[in-house]
Formats: structure tokens, C-alpha cells, sequence
């Protein structure tokens, strides 16, 4: 019996290769490089990949030109695909329950970054107690006088993160992973909110306490997390940013779209918020100048993920995926079966 057809979107294997041994000797793989939408549309019209049952994308840097994965490109996939396991841990571009309609599990990869991602959310927490951003602007310019000024005077705004309050929004994996960084290294406090409770020893791990609604944990919290997957709408906006404490701190390690830019900078601006720690952006690879220009705000361009050990990961679990689903049905990571039903059968 022929093997069947896999597509491998993006950069070869860098890591991984005996795994990747393994994976040619049950697929037959197709590669499609980096091609753009264009190119990639036609080639899938021209069946030019044939009828593969699996779609692969080990990096998260290339295999996504094509841009985003909405119905119109959905709908040149072959009958044949039933899983793309996909290199990242957001999966805001592509529409998983569209993929989901036409049979096709999608998998992602966020428990291969998570340690990454939950230091880059210490490294911001920290930041907008202690002000590092601050501090290492003042540094980085060599200016005498900007390196005197933060010198003096940002121990009379800075605080410690023991005892302090952290309020999750979105207790998932990495937000998980950052509550027990921030529980057991910093004694913060740990509230979260989401659409589930945590079962109670999970919660007791981190003795975290549950809020059913965002707007009863905002009050409370001294620093805000948003670790959320982004689902089509702004979650923190003005109303927002008033009910939290004044002076309280922000840090965004989800999806930039998820903030009202501008509503933040005026909250910051007027000082009902303290500072905030900014791993992404709304208008990527745009990052707002006022934002940019605050010594209280922290911003990293979009790489709380990136690190050799998550490229492993993500190599890894893609192929776990694929080859998971070809011999047990089961996908290992997949995010959207609660909409796929009985389709996804090979
Ligand atoms: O943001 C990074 C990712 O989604 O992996």
C-alpha cells in the first residue's frame, strides 16, 4: 500500500532528525518551502502536492506566507487533509473551526514554548515593579545625566513583587506555568480568571483564587497578565483600565489585538496605570511610538516564544501530531474538536 501524502510547509528540519527519519518512513512528503498566497493557491488548484492527508509547519518563522488560513484558502485544500499540526502556540490566523467543517484537526504547539513564553512574563511582571525598562534605556543611551536620573530616582517608585497581587486572565498552560513562577520564586499572590475553574488541587498548587468575571478580579489585582488566546475581540479597553487599581501594571504575552492601544497609553498617561510589559502589539510589526517612548513601559518585539528549546519542541510535537493521528487517530495537541465531530477519521 502506498504511504500517504504529507505536506511539509516551510523550513527543513533543524533538530530533530531522527524523529524526522521516522516521519518519512510513514509519509510520503511533499514540500512546499515558503511560497505566497498566490503561489500556494495555484499549487493547491493544480493539486501539484496530490491528495495529502497532513499538513506539517515545524517553524514558526516560515510556512506562513501564504498569510492568513480563512475559508477561501481552506477551501482549495484536498478532500484527503485531516490534520495540520502547526509550529506556535497562537492560532489566530488561521480559522480552526472552518478547518474543523471540512473534516481537518488543527494542532498547535503551545505546550512546546510554554517554559520560554512564562520566563519573557516573569521577565515583563518583574519589570513593571522594578522598572528595568527604565534603567536600561538610561544605560543603553550612555547619556551621563539619563543614567544619573534613573540612578536616583527609581528606587523612590519601584517595588518588590513579593505579597503583590498578580491577576491572570486565561489560566492555560503558559498562564499556569507563569502562576507557579510568580507563586513560588516572587510569593505573589495568585487570582485568575477564565472560562473554566481549575479543578481545586491544581488550584491549591499555586493557591490561586478563581474569578468568574474579569470585571470582580480587576479591582483586585496589582498586576494584570493577559495570557488569553485571542478570539476575535479586544478584551482590555478604557472601561477596563479604570476598574483596575490606581497605579496597577499590565502585561500582555497573548496576542496584541487582545488591548485598545490608545486606551492604554492614556491610562498610563494619567497614571491609572503604573506601567505595563508588552511582548506583542495590536498592529505588529508596528509598535505604537507613545508606548515606545514611556521609560514605565517594558516592550519586546513579539519573542517571548523564541527560543532554541521551544524550535525543538515545536519540530517535535508537530511531528508527534501527525504521526500520533496515522497510527491511533489521536492527534496530541489538537485545539478543535469540539467542533469536528465524527469527520475527523482517516
Ligand atoms: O506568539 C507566538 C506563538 O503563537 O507561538
Amino acid at each position: 500500500m502506498s504511504k500517504p501524502i504529507l505536506l511539509h510547509l516551510g523550513d527543513d528540519i533543524k533538530w530533530n532528525h531522527e524523529l524526522y527519519k521516522q516521519l518519512q518512513s510513514k509519509f510520503t512528503i511533499k514540500r512546499s518551502y515558503s511560497m505566497n498566497r498566490a503561489d500556494f493557491s495555484k499549487a493547491l488548484k493544480a493539486n501539484q502536492f496530490g491528495d495529502f492527508v497532513a499538513m506539517y509547519r515545524p517553524f514558526w518563522n516560515t510556512g506562513g506566507e501564504m498569510g492568513n488560513w480563512d475559508a477561501e484558502l481552506i477551501s482549495l485544500l484536498p478532500k484527503s487533509c485531516k490534520i495540520y499540526a502547526s509550529a506556535g502556540a497562537g492560532f489566530d490566523w488561521v480559522d480552526t473551526k472552518r478547518l474543523a467543517e471540512s473534516g481537518i484537526i488543527y494542532c498547535n504547539a503551545a505546550a512546546a514554548c510554554t517554559e520560554s513564553v512564562a520566563d519573557a512574563g516573569i521577565w515583563l511582571i518583574l519589570s513593571t515593579f522594578r522598572l528595568f525598562s527604565w534603567s536600561a534605556t538610561a544605560a543603553h543611551s550612555t547619556s551621563i545625566p539619563a543614567f544619573q536620573d534613573a540612578n536616583r530616582n527609581i528606587a523612590a517608585v519601584t517595588h518588590n513583587p513579593n505579597n503583590f497581587t498578580l491577576g491572570i486572565i486565561g489560566l492555560g498552560k503558559i498562564g499556569y506555568r507563569i502562576a507557579q513562577k510568580a507563586h513560588d520564586s516572587f510569593d505573589m499572590k495568585i487570582l485568575y480568571n477564565d472560562i473554566r475553574r481549575m479543578p481545586k488541587d491544581i488550584e491549591d498548587t499555586i493557591s490561586a483564587t478563581y474569578f468568574e468575571s474579569l470585571d470582580a478580579m480587576l479591582p483586585e489585582a496589582d498586576c494584570v497578565l493577559v495570557a488569553t488566546p485571542f478570539a476575535g475581540d479586544k478584551l482590555m479597553d478604557a472601561p477596563h483600565f479604570r476598574k483596575m487599581k490606581k497605579g496597577a501594571r499590565l502585561v500582555n504575552i497573548a496576542r496584541g489585538k487582545l488591548i485598545d492601544e490608545p486606551a492604554l497609553v492614556e491610562a498610563l498617561e494619567s497614571g491609572q496605570l503604573g506601567a505595563a510589559g508588552l511582548d506583542v502589539h495590536y498592529d505588529e510589526p508596528k509598535v505604537d511610538a507613545k508606548l515606545a517612548g514611556m521609560r514605565n513601559v517594558q516592550l519586546l518585539a513579539h519573542t517571548a516564544g523564541a527560543s532554541i528549546e521551544s524550535h525543538i519542541g515545536f519540530e517535535r510535537l508537530g511531528m508527534e501530531n501527525v504521526i500520533g493521528f496515522l497510527e491511533t487517530g489521536k492527534a496530541v495537541t489538537p485545539v478543535n474538536l469540539q467542533w469536528i465531530g465524527e469527520k475527523a477519521r482517516l
